[in-house]
């Protein structure tokens, strides 16, 4: 299913392609007169394909059917070429040279599936005008040549699986970027871990759930204690594995379904579906404890955290009162002289 953005886009790609074909006819109407002399009925037919591009255009631009854009675009094309093929000889045709690129456009304003229907549709075509090509009306007038049309016939089908195979690596290749992007925008590069974006998407989702099947929810937030002295004393770089080395051993020790996230600089946020605050406190515990027996970094530093946790409330409550009542407990664990676990209160 595409999103917003991908519609978008799909809408944009459309309206330039409309755009682009209306300049080229336009030009043809305007400039192709000048330099042969065609039969009158090729200039009414253009003009005619350009008003029927035009009303096209202001359907799409003012988004009246934006389900329907490709839809509309498709019957279009065929409405244009058809007939426009038919009277200038089918494949011997030089406007036979644009069909395989329908494919290739069809895969970039539609998808996979809209550039195998175009192709599908195109290829018999494509046979039967070779086949029945002596019948075809050609009023340019050009002499008629079997042999010619089939090795016109051949390239074309041959052009068109060309493009359709590349815009299926072209779409391939575009999906697999898209979603690297994706994950990258929403994940630390530090910790690998998700980061404040990430947070929000999959919070919000866990949170929606939760009150939905009215689940048990809880949060987490944790503070690396004393951090600054070993940036102060070691470096940024040596901070920088400790903060790398805690996020491993916190993520590695919580379930595949909980997320988890960096919050800050030294503080990470855990958000457990399906737990209520009781078992939250016995997690937070448990990975206090870890944290306080391991030692980080090339020299083996000891480090503890200090943990503040709440769980989602019945009423009138949000992610924001989530975080806010959890670090309000860290604050306070802190006060209490750090490596403990606070419930909110
Ligand atoms: N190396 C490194 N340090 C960071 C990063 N982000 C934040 N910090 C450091 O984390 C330290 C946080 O210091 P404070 O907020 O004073 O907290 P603390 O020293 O951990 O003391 P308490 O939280 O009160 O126990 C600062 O020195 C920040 O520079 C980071 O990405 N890499």
């Amino acid at each position: 299913m595409p999103n917003r953005d991908q519609i978008t886009l799909h809408h944009t790609l459309t309206l330039r392609i409309v755009e682009l074909t209306i300049v080229i006819l336009a030009f043809a109407v305007a400039l192709r007169p000048l330099f042969t002399n065609l039969p009158n009925v090729f200039i009414w037919v253009a003009v005619g394909n350009l008003i029927l591009l035009m009303l096209v255009y202001s359907v799409i631009r003012r988004r009246l059917f934006p389900q329907w854009e490709f839809c509309l675009c498709l019957v279009t094309a065929v409405a244009i070429m058809l007939p426009t093929l038919a009277i200038s000889g089918g494949v011997n045709s030089q406007l036979a040279f644009f069909l395989p690129l329908s494919p290739l456009l069809a895969a970039l304003i539609g998808g996979r599936r809209e550039s195998i229907v175009v192709a599908a549709s195109l290829i018999p075509a494509i046979v039967l005008a070779t086949v029945f090509s002596e019948h075809v009306i050609d009023l340019t007038g050009e002499l008629y040549s079997q042999e010619k049309t089939i090795d016109r016939g051949f390239w074309l089908v041959a052009a068109t699986i060309f493009s359709t195979v590349f815009a299926w690596f072209f779409l391939q290749r575009y999906d697999a970027l898209t979603s690297k992007l994706k994950e990258e925008n929403i994940k630390d590069p530090l910790t690998n871990l998700y980061n404040r974006r990430g947070l929000n998407i999959y919070f919000k989702k866990a949170l929606d759930n939760a009150i939905c099947s009215a689940s048990p929810i809880s949060l987490i937030l944790i503070d690396i204690d004393n951090f600054k002295t070993i940036n102060d004393q070691y470096g940024h770089d040596v901070g920088d594995i400790c903060l790398v080395e805690v996020a491993n051993l916190l993520s590695a020790n919580v379930r595949r379904t909980d997320i988890i996230a960096r919050f800050g600089g030294e503080e990470f946020i855990i958000i457990l579906p399906y737990t209520n605050q009781e078992a939250a406190a016995l997690i937070a515990d448990k990975l206090r404890q870890l944290v306080s027996k391991n030692t980080f970094s090339p020299f083996a530093f000891p480090l503890t955290i200090t943990l503040g946790i709440t769980e989602h409330l019945q009423h009138n409550d949000n992610a924001l009162k989530m975080i806010k009542r959890a670090d309000k407990a860290l604050y306070k664990g802190k006060d209490r002289g750090r490596n403990r676990v606070e419930p909110a209160e």
